[in-house]
Order: C-alpha cells, then sequence, then structure tokens
C-alpha cells in the first residue's frame, strides 16, 4: 500500500492508474463506518484510495481541531488489511496557499441546520473536497449519509463544477444498540454515551410514527419525550433536496437532530 503525503505525490501516482478509481475521504480515526465505504469503493473500482486529513478549513474557532483523534498508524493499518491501494495523507502547508481562490457554500442550503449552527464550516468541506477531487480524479466517491447535508452540498458542488464524478451514498453504520459510529464517540463517557442512545432511539420512533402520522411537529413532540441530551441545537424535516417540509413525504424525507450530550456535538438522521 502506498502512502502519498503530498499532493504531487497523489498526482503522479493516479496517472500511473489505469482503470476505475473509488476515492474514500476521511479525517482519520478510521473505524467500521469508514470500512463500509471502503469494502463498497473497492468492490465497484479496480483501485481505491484513502484519504485522511484533518481539515483545518472546516473547525471553527473553539471547536475541536486540536483535540480531534489522529491515529496514523492504526489508520494505515485498517486500510492495508482493507485492501486499499494508497492513502493520501497532505498536511495544511502543502494542501494551502496563502490569499486562496475560495469556494463558497450556497448561500441558503449551505447556511441552515449544521451551516447554521457551524457557520462557514461547509466553506471549508468544499474548498478542501474540491482540490481532494482535482488531485485524485476518481471515478466515483463515496461519502456517509450520516453526514446528509454534507453528502447533498457535495452533489451539488459536481453537479455545478461539471466534474465527472459519481458520488455513492452510503448508509450509516450503527452499533448493535443504535448509536452511529463517529469519530467523535471517544469524547462521550459511559454515561453520556448510554444518553446519546436517545438520538438514534427518537430517530427509530420518529420513522415508526411516520407510517401513520404526517403532521412534522406532531412527530417531533414524541422525540422529544425520548431526547434526554444537555443541548438540543435542532430536529429538523426536509426532502432530499433539503427544503423544508411540514408533512412527512415517504420516500423523500430526511429527519435530523443534533445535539450535544456534556461537552460532545452529535448529529444523526434517518431517511424515511
Ligand atoms: N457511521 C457511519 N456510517 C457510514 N459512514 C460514515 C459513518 N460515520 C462517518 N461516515 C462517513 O465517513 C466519511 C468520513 O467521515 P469522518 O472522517 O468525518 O468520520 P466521522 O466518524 O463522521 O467523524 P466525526 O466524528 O467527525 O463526524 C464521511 O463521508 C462520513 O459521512
Ligand atoms: C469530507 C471530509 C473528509 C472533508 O474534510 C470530511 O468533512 C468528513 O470526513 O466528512
Ligand atoms: N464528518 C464531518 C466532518 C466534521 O464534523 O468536521
Amino acid at each position: 500500500m502506498k502512502i502519498l503525503n503530498s499532493p504531487a505525490k497523489a498526482s503522479e501516482y493516479r496517472k500511473s492508474l489505469k482503470g476505475s478509481v473509488g476515492f474514500v475521504p476521511t479525517m482519520g480515526a478510521l473505524h467500521e463506518g469508514h470500512l463500509s465505504l471502503i469494502k463498497k469503493a473497492k468492490s465497484e473500482n479496480d483501485f481505491v484510495i484513502v484519504s485522511i486529513f484533518v481539515n483545518p478549513t472546516q473547525f471553527l474557532p473553539g471547536e475541536d481541531f486540536n483535540k480531534y483523534p489522529r491515529r496514523l498508524e492504526a489508520d494505515f493499518e485498517i486500510c492495508k488489511r482493507a485492501g486499499v491501494d494508497a492513502v493520501f495523507t497532505p498536511t495544511p502547508e502543502n494542501m494551502y496557499s496563502e490569499d486562496e481562490i475560495l469556494i463558497k457554500a450556497p448561500k441558503v442550503k449551505g447556511y441552515i441546520l449544521e451551516g447554521f449552527f457551524r457557520p462557514g464550516h461547509f466553506d471549508g468541506v468544499l474548498q478542501v473536497v474540491n482540490k481532494l477531487f482535482n488531485i485524485i480524479r476518481p471515478t466515483r466517491a463515496y461519502f456517509g449519509k450520516k453526514d446528509a447535508q454534507q453528502l447533498y452540498l457535495i452533489k451539488q458542488m459536481v453537479k455545478n463544477f461539471f466534474f465527472d464524478i459519481e458520488i455513492i451514498e452510503c448508509d450509516t453504520v450503527r452499533e448493535k444498540d443504535g448509536l452511529a459510529l463517529s469519530s467523535r464517540n471517544i469524547y462521550l463517557s459511559e454515561i453520556e454515551r448510554n444518553r446519546a442512545l436517545s438520538i438514534s432511539k427518537a430517530l427509530k420512533r420518529a420513522a415508526k410514527l411516520s407510517a401513520s402520522i404526517k403532521d412534522t411537529e406532531k412527530i417531533k413532540e414524541e422525540m422529544l419525550k425520548i431526547l434526554d441530551v444537555d443541548e438540543m441545537q435542532y430536529i429538523a424535516f426536509v426532502d432530499r433536496d433539503f427544503n423544508y417540509i411540514k408533512e412527512i413525504i415517504p420516500g423523500n424525507t430526511i429527519i435530523l437532530i443534533a445535539a450535544k450530550v456534556g461537552e460532545t456535538r452529535l448529529i444523526d438522521n434517518i431517511f424515511i
């Protein structure tokens, strides 16, 4: 497995590949969720490249950029075992220059929900994914539905910038008890982890209720009875294009939650 630590090395490697390339962008601290993306990429392409880069421009001042888990050696081992062909590990210095041309997330859908609580976050995500796509030039790129708004915005960017890349949506991998896997789960104490479970439980209940109740306010009331968190940031009902909806549309509804348990901010969602 090749380790490519600069855009120049990654570009050179990419040029040597003849065949389809599946690309899995990550921030590392790999878990079964990431692994499911890697496995899917492996089954659908001739080559698989994973990037591991804790991108500074998508963290707001005061967020967890410094304490974000970094476990490069363990991640390499996981990738090697999964049959990854190359891991791209750039640095902020070789990815960014001063006074760059910037990409701006769309004014509405880049600044609601995650974009409202983390203003500018998606500008940073799109900036780095744009660079990654240009360096890796993948045939297919794999993203998790757990970051549903990110997935939607990346699909928009591919459309708006005419990238010739197929975006593959991957289902959220959960622990047996329902907790969505996330690199940030390691911040949770045992008690907090138990309380965090109320997020996936509320979503599961909402999905069940949505079969008989269409009014999203009524479903939200029921979700609030289950949720046991310290700071509720949002419970939202949107269609797959991230337009707010008042009534459940079967097959075209995403219910999203963002909440803090202790100091840890968690997101999760369910596609109806
Ligand atoms: N539980 C999961 N199931 C499927 N895909 C996931 C899961 N968690 C993350 N991913 C996907 O993996 C890719 C990389 O995500 P990232 O490295 O930020 O991991 P993360 O666990 O979501 O971290 P964070 O705690 O920062 O949210 C994204 O496309 C993300 O949607
Ligand atoms: C897509 C991504 C790798 C960009 O830094 C990140 O936002 C993530 O891990 O979801
Ligand atoms: N999974 C999205 C990356 C972030 O929270 O910054």
